[in-house]
């Protein structure tokens, strides 16, 4: 049953994110609260790192830690606490039985092997904006485990497929801090109230424009970018769209999604599979994209319908208003 603005059980702008989560839950019969107490555990994480970003520099939470992660980049101060944030969030909420991070190699069992659901995630997104006070995010991405309540998790819990998430969503902390989701129907945001330590309802049922003027990709990469690609940059230079890029993909994104536009992360010399990861950050963002009504692609398929097949595994990403993939993917083939 979806839930547009207009609909009877929708719930006016100025609503907690609290009261929606129960409310929306009145509209499943058969939903007994759990990925509900876990929505509500992931944007508890999130009031932590909000606090903890806007502090940063205070703190001596910039920098590095003279580490690296799994994908041989770097770990940044925030990454780690971000991380650490919220396996504990999850772990202590009950509700996931298993996590996977951009931060950490293998599956992090949280132990509560009652737990329905198993969390993919991207604890801070941007991290070379970290330290410049620019925007970054964190990525989520919620599935229903295949495997007995009580046993342990596998993987087989994580490569289900974009298409069986049962939610999925982003928090970015910018100029504000906004939770956007969806679990599987609308998408709306919740912006952050730090001073009621609330998130607010502020931007319900969002729909995005089906094109736009602005694109999002980093231009020091076009070399290698392949012919498609180039042609379609060539094409938006001239028809003079905005190019805007600040290298948080949850930033970008967020951007794109209510002004109309497309980020494109394509292969590179450096990252021939493209950059992003398939599970913790294009899955997640494709399940909003496309409820949005965007669109994902991996220039092949859609991104979506990409059988996963490692816990990290990358992808080429171009995601946005529907006219301007179809028209780069009609110039990729
Ligand atoms: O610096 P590049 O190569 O343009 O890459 C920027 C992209 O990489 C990312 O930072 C990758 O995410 P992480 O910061 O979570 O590793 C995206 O947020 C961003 O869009
Ligand atoms: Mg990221
Ligand atoms: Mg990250």
């Amino acid at each position: 049953m979806d839930i547009t603005a207009s609909h009877p059980l929708a719930l006016p702008v100025g609503v907690t994110l609290d009261r929606y989560i129960m409310h929306r839950q009145t509209a499943f019969p058969y939903a007994t609260g759990e990925l509900s107490q876990l929505l509500r555990d992931i944007a508890l994480a999130g009031k932590i790192i909000h606090r903890e970003v806007n502090r940063a520099g205070l703190i001596d939470l910039t920098g590095g830690m003279g580490v690296q992660n799994v994908q041989g980049e770097s770990q940044q101060k925030l990454d780690m606490i971000a991380n650490i944030r919220f396996k504990r969030a999850l772990t202590n909420g009950g509700e996931a039985c298993a996590i996977i991070s951009e931060e950490e190699e293998d599956i992090i069992y949280t132990g509560n092997n009652h737990g329905k659901y198993v969390v993919a995630m991207d604890p801070l997104d941007g991290s070379s904006n970290i330290d410049v006070n620019v925007s970054i995010g964190t990525i989520f991405s919620i599935y229903r485990r295949v495997t007995p309540i009580g046993s342990e998790p596998t993987l087989a819990d994580f490569l289900q497929g974009g298409r069986r998430q049962v939610a999925a969503g982003y928090i970015l902390y910018g100029s504000s801090t906004i939770m956007v989701y969806t679990t599987g129907h609308s998408v709306n945001g919740f912006t952050y109230d730090a001073s009621l330590g609330e998130y607010i309802l502020s931007h319900p049922d969002i729909h995005s424009p089906c094109t736009g003027q602005i694109y999002s990709c980093n231009d020091g990469n076009v070399d290698g970018y392949e012919d498609g690609v180039k042609e379609y940059l060539t094409d938006c230079r001239k028809k003079q769209y905005t190019a805007r890029y600040i290298g948080s993909l949850v930033a970008d994104f967020h951007r794109n999604l209510l002004k109309g536009g497309i980020y494109l992360y394509p292969p590179t010399k450096k990252s021939p599979d493209g950059k992003l990861r398939l599970l913790y950050e294009a899955f997640p963002l494709a399940f909003l994209a496309e409820k949005a009504g965007c669109l994902a692609t991996s220039g092949n398929q859609a991104i979506l319908d990409i059988k996963p097949s490692s816990l990290h595994q990358r992808t080429p990403l171009y995601i946005g208003a529907p006219v301007m993939v179809e028209s780069l993917v009609d110039m990729l083939t």
